[in-house]
């Protein structure tokens, strides 16, 4: 199976001395859901923002679709993400004066691609009659599939996805994460989603545990309990390292 991602001993320092990314390789196959999992500040969302090309790591690589992002620097870089990576954030991102047509095929006309009817995508999605609406006058589990149909309209290597139903209530959350799932299984994505929520997280095929910076294991096939289960003795594990 080919990689949509592979880092290679990623390593992050931010300016103010703290090491997020303490040497983390890992490899994300193509037509995958993985969650990404750990105690809070343990680098979840810097490992997404580096693997994403959104951040600098201090030292390591980044491969996309086999494509070294690392290797790629400035405008070069922005254009390969533009094209080859999609993004989905808690806070939805959508641009509130843009309708919801007008923000999904946003990436396509800054990756310079072609524009595309998005009616299937929207359709699949369930906003087939949203299409002219603005993003205000939507529901936050609406606004994040409006979210998910733009990161997918350029046909990405890879959609990451931090805490995207961090700010939304269950059901929502529920239609949400099926909707990844999907992405995957019926679109051939590939998704990296971090979360805080051990049933979100049960949603993925595979969950992978960070704690401090490193790699703590990854678990297949996860359910609610066995990553809950696994979370609490990381976050015992955390606690004993800064005692
Ligand atoms: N821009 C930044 N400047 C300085 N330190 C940062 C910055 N971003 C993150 N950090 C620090 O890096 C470490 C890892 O942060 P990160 O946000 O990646 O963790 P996380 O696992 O996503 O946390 P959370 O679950 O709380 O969102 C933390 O100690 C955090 O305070």
């Amino acid at each position: 199976m080919n990689d949509a991602v592979r880092v290679e001993s990623l390593y992050k320092t931010y300016d103010n001395g703290v090491t997020a990314l303490d040497g983390v390789s890992a490899a994300f196959a193509s037509g995958t859901f993985t969650a990404v999992m750990g105690p809070s500040g343990s680098g979840k969302s810097t490992l997404l923002q580096c693997a994403a090309g959104l951040d600098e790591p201090t030292a390591g690589r980044v491969f996309i679709g086999g494509t070294e992002l690392t290797a790629t620097k400035d405008t070069a870089r922005t254009k390969f993400r533009r094209g080859r990576v999609g993004f989905v954030f808690q806070d939805y991102n959508l641009l509130p004066s843009l309708t919801v047509e007008q923000n999904v095929l946003l990436p396509l006309r800054l990756a310079g691609k072609r524009r595309k009817d998005p009616k299937a995508i929207l359709g699949r999605l369930g906003l087939g009659d949203r299409t002219h609406e603005l993003p205000e006058r939507l529901s936050g589990g609406q606004r994040q599939r409006v979210a998910v149909a733009r990161a997918l309209v350029t046909e990405p290597a890879v959609i990451f996805a931090d805490e995207p139903t961090g700010a939304l209530d269950m059901r929502s959350a529920r239609e949400v994460l099926t909707l990844l799932r999907a992405v995957v299984h019926e679109f051939g994505r590939t998704v990296v989603m971090v979360t805080h929520d051990p049933v979100a997280a049960a949603h993925a095929d595979s969950v992978l545990f960070l704690a401090d910076g490193r790699l703590a294991g990854s678990l297949a096939r996860p359910t609610a309990e066995a990553v809950a289960e696994r979370l609490a003795h990381l976050g015992d594990l955390t606690t004993r390292i800064a005692a």
